[in-house]
């Protein structure tokens, strides 16, 4: 034992639970009023009158455009779509096995590989850069889907906003209004939440004056994780293994009875802020109700009231953004891997907002740790 702990310890904020390490202008997560605010503007309003682009344009720039702006950003956004061979190339060289995720990585990876502007980290290449990303996630996250089930790659089309673009190259058809609403809606609910883990995690490269690329590729790896943004997969396969349908009301109680035995954490519910509910369930849930009238699907409602009822009634933890997020890509068609994904595709555009702040006054992220191992002894002699 260290001779560390014999003496007056700090305390330790295991997982830097409750410490604030930097100001935002981007977003107000607060837990007390249940709120949520981007540069000021509630999320729900934003979900309710304006589209994910807007969004984006505002996480970076700080208001909404006008539509002069709005048109100039649109332009560019689809200018962006398209993807080069050499990141095809790279894709096809993965196995089909390859987690979606760790091919979203490895996508991001080679765009920042081969874009010339990567050393540069002025905010006017930052931002060229952030933008490319958000154009071209669509269309990697769709050609990894679709080759999977050996499909052709489906082009971008120019004449569709964002999400009606995302859901034509995913499922080459032109998608229903309504359904393009809801992606939408889980688009921007998904964009920005302070200090994250994903977005921690891209502030902490960004600070060492790495690229932004390279933030980006890490923040990625930390999405995927179960605790983080893999909870939408890990809801998805929870409903598989309770099967919805009749008596699913029965079986979510036993089967969430064995989970809470076994000390199992129920993916898509509890929150490292939130407390009394996620502020973005609400509005999700909205758009999982339309999607289940819309694609006639009861079924997977009940469930969802059921595993919700079944986690308050035993441990009065309340669902996050992840558990309506999760069945609706589920009735949109994508394949459950790859709802982790659309989280990048949306969460890209908070990732590089905070990456551009923490280079306008950045320091160096570099806490401190206890140590607890061994007190100090000399190496063994050799042979001894
Ligand atoms: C978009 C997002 O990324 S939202 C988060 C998505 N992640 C998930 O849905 C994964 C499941 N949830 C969890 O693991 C947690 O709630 C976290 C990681 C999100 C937050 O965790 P923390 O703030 O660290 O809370 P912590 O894990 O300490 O939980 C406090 C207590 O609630 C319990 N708890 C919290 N969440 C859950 C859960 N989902 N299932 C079962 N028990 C839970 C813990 O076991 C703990 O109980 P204990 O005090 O008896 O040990
Ligand atoms: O804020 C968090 O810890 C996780 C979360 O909900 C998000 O990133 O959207």
């Amino acid at each position: 034992m260290s001779d560390t702990t014999s003496q007056q310890q700090p305390e330790i904020y295991k997982g830097l639970a409750g410490v604030p390490v930097d100001y935002t202008a981007i977003s107000k997560v607060n837990s007390d009023t249940n709120s949520l605010l981007y540069r000021g503007y509630p999320v729900q309003q934003l979900a309710a009158s304006v589209t994910f682009e807007e969004v984006a344009y505002l996480l970076w720039n700080g208001d909404l455009p006008n539509a002069q702006q709005l048109g100039a950003f649109e332009d560019l956004e689809r200018s962006h779509r398209g993807l080069d061979h050499e990141v095809k190339r790279i894709i096809d060289e993965l196995p089909l096995t390859a987690h979606p995720m760790d091919v979203v990585r490895t996508a991001v990876s080679v765009i920042g590989a081969s874009d010339p502007k990567t050393p540069d980290d002025s905010r006017e290449a930052n931002l060229d850069k952030a933008v490319r990303l958000f154009a071209k996630l669509p269309s990697i996250v769709t050609y990894d889907q679709r080759r999977r089930h050996e499909l052709e790659f489906v082009e971008p089309r120019d004449d569709l906003g964002y999400s009606a673009n995302f859901l034509w190259q995913a499922f080459g058809e032109t998608p229903e209004l309504e359904v393009v609403n809801a992606f939408d809606v889980s688009m921007i609910l998904y964009a920005e939440h302070s200090f994250n883990a994903s977005t921690f995690t891209a502030r902490v490269i960004a600070s060492t004056l790495s690229d932004l690329y390279s933030a980006v590729t890490g923040a990625v790896g930390a999405l995927k994780g179960a605790l983080h943004g893999g909870a939408n997969e890990a809801v998805m396969h929870a409903f598989d293994e309770i099967g919805p349908g009749p008596g699913s009301a029965e079986r979510a109680a036993a089967w969430l009875d064995t989970a809470l035995a076994e000390k199992r954490k129920i993916m898509g519910f509890g929150h490292r802020v939130y407390k009394h509910g996620d502020s973005r369930v609400p509005t999700m849930r909205d758009a999982l109700e339309r999607m289940v009238e819309h694609y006639d699907r009861p079924d997977l409602l009940e469930l969802y009231v059921a595993l919700e009822q079944g986690m308050e009634e035993r441990k009065g933890i309340k669902p996050n953004l992840d558990y309506p997020a999760g069945p609706t890509y589920h009735l949109m068609g994508f394949d459950t891997e790859t709802f982790t994904p659309l989280f990048v595709a949306s969460r890209v555009t908070g990732w590089t907002a905070h990456i551009m702040e923490q280079l306008a006054s950045n320091a160096l992220i570099r806490p401190l740790s206890v140590y607890n191992g061994p007190d100090e002894r000399p190496v063994p002699a050799r042979g001894a």
